[in-house]
């Protein structure tokens, strides 16, 4: 997932309510969280540095450098008290109460997203569907009911929804993010493959299988280029190294 920043440049600090942190470790509670949660659900109270950062799949000095910015440092010996540490974490992420979300393109994705259950219970509610489709309109997902995009201010300001979700074609992403922020959106998770403009203050955040494929896709080409090769000769093995135009180099 990337990330287009049009409020503070670095780092996330409202000016002393809140600790200074890095988006790097942003990044990363999330993944806390969620190991947090898996281990309060299997019985743990405390849990070791070296378990959680094994659980969240990142290394234990950067989890410990993470935790010491929201003020956590764990008990010696006995390690991180787990609902304490949930607590500081979802304080920090804003996640005490449920968030309103707003979902814009009800087609093939909008519909598996206004489906999912994952979101609810990571402290997400989809408040409301659009659509500009009149076919697509008043269809019933998930208990809601998938309205105009014209209603778009009215309902944004009677569900206070400040996050919304775009997943319409490519050429209707700008509009669609026009008309959220119009409405007073200030957080945007773009799953469009275009690139959106949007005011300071306003941050979006944009999800790209695709994307994360290609990258693979970079990872594989790189280990087929590296595959060894029997020498001419027959005396050992020869290397084969990519360039950077792509093309095999024997070595
Ligand atoms: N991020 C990812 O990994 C990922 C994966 C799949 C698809 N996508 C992207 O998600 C988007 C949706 O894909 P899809 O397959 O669901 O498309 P789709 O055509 O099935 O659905 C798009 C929906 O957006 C609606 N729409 C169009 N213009 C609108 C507007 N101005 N206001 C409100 N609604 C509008 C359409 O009526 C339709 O219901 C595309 O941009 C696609 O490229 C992204």
């Amino acid at each position: 997932m990337s990330q287009q920043r049009n409020g503070q440049a670095a780092g996330v600090s409202d000016g002393g309510v809140f600790p200074d942190l890095p988006e790097a470790t942003v990044a990363r509670l999330p993944e806390y969280l969620r190991a947090l949660h898996h281990l309060a659900e299997t019985g743990f109270e405390t849990v070791s540095s070296e378990g959680l950062a094994a659980a969240a799949g990142v290394n234990s000095a950067k989890l410990r450098k993470d935790l010491s910015h929201l003020g956590s440092y764990g008990t010696r010996g006995v390690g991180y008290d787990v609902a304490l540490l949930i607590a500081q974490i979802e304080h920090v992420l804003g996640l005490t109460q449920r968030r309103a979300v707003a979902l814009v393109g009800v087609g093939n994705l909008g519909h598996a997203l206004a489906g999912y259950g994952g979101f609810s219970t990571r402290g997400f509610r989809i408040a409301a569907l659009f659509d500009a489709d009149p076919d697509r309109i008043g269809e019933r997902i998930n208990g809601l009911v998938v309205k105009d995009i014209a209603r778009l201010p009215e309902v944004v300001a009677a569900e206070a929804i400040s996050i919304a979700l775009i997943a319409t074609p490519a050429h209707a992403a700008q509009l669609v993010a026009d008309q959220l922020v119009a409405a007073g959106v200030t957080s945007i998770l773009n799953f469009a493959p275009c690139v959106l403009s949007v005011p300071d203050g306003v941050d979006v955040r944009k999800v790209d299988l695709a994307i994360e494929l290609q990258i693979l896709s970079f990872h594989e080409h790189r280990k087929s280029a590296l595959t060894t090769l029997p020498a001419p000769a027959g005396n050992g093995r020869m290397k084969i190294r990519p360039t950077l135009n792509g093309e095999a180099l024997a070595t």
